[in-house]
């Protein structure tokens, strides 16, 4: 089985943590995001490990999801693990303040770019069979409303779906799926959620422990490095310090 990781969003937090574990196990690394400074300098610190192919991907444009896709090296070519990373939340003010901008960027974002990458790279990971995976980043935001989850939520509600959807699908094609549900951990999420307010992404993540995006990098490692008979449907992953609160109750 060959090693190939394809990572979209490799530009930062669990992305970037994931090129750095994947190549500390010796995985070939195609690393994806818009930040092209980013994928440079990733590249040259990473390009004496391992082999690294970078591509400048908005996953949100299906026909450059196809072309980066369709012009990968040989030697990146058959992609054994696809983590489709990519994403964001925006506006977390409540639902009635947001421009119908911001959801469509996390629709297109969340749900359609995960499900042009998935599209483009199901025949080769179908191609690899028995070990193959594809790992798709969710949320706790997913199952647990809360004010200015609005969309973001709902985009994250699809990502689980989808991938219990394509499991029924890929069945007898050996080729794994998993959506992995993170808690709070710290990366550039916030600052991307509130315009870049480092106050807010300082209180959000101080006096506590986060998880980082190295914790993550290492459960995404792990899923992908089952024996191919294993198959973790959904992984949901907290820190301790963190837990669900109650119902909100409107008072007269
Ligand atoms: N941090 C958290 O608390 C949690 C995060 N998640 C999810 O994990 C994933 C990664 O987030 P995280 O690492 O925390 O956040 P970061 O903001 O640190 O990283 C997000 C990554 O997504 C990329 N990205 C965003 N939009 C696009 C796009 N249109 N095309 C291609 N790449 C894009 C960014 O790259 P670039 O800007 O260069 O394109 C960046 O590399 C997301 O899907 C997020 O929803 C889930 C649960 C918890
Ligand atoms: O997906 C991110 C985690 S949270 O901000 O919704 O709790």
């Amino acid at each position: 089985m060959n090693r190939i990781v394809f990572i979209t969003g490799a530009t930062s937090g669990f992305g970037r943590a994931c090129a750095w574990r994947f190549a500390e196990a010796g995985w070939s690394l195609v690393l994806t995001g818009r930040r092209e400074e980013r994928l440079t300098e990733l590249q040259a610190q990473l390009k004496d490990k391992v082999p690294v192919h970078t591509a400048v991907l908005d996953v949100r444009d299906s026909q450059a999801v196809k072309q980066v896709v369709g012009a990968l090296p040989e030697a990146f070519r058959d992609v054994t693990c696809l983590v489709n990373n990519a994403g964001l939340a925006l506006a977390p003010q409540p639902a009635q303040a947001v421009d119908l901008d911001d959801w469509q960027t996390m629709i297109d974002t969340n749900v359609s770019g995960l499900v042009n990458v998935t599209h483009a790279l199901l025949p080769t990971l179908i191609g690899q069979g028995a070990g193959a995976s594809i790992i798709n980043l969710g949320s706790v935001a997913a199952d647990t409303p809360y004010p200015g989850n609005h969309v973001y939520g709902a985009t994250k509600a699809f990502v689980r779906q989808f991938s219990y959807n394509l499991r029924c699908d890929l069945l007898g094609t050996g080729v794994r799926v998993t959506d992995i549900a993170p808690g709070l951990a710290e990366t550039e999420f916030t600052l991307v959620r509130t315009g870049g307010d480092r106050a807010t992404h300082d209180k959000l993540y101080g006096s506590t422990t986060p998880l980082t995006a190295e914790d993550i990098a290492e459960q995404i490692f792990h899923v992908a490095t089952l024996p191919a008979h294993v198959n973790i449907n959904r992984l949901e992953v907290m820190p301790v310090r963190q837990a669900w609160g109650g119902f909100a109750i409107d008072r007269d």
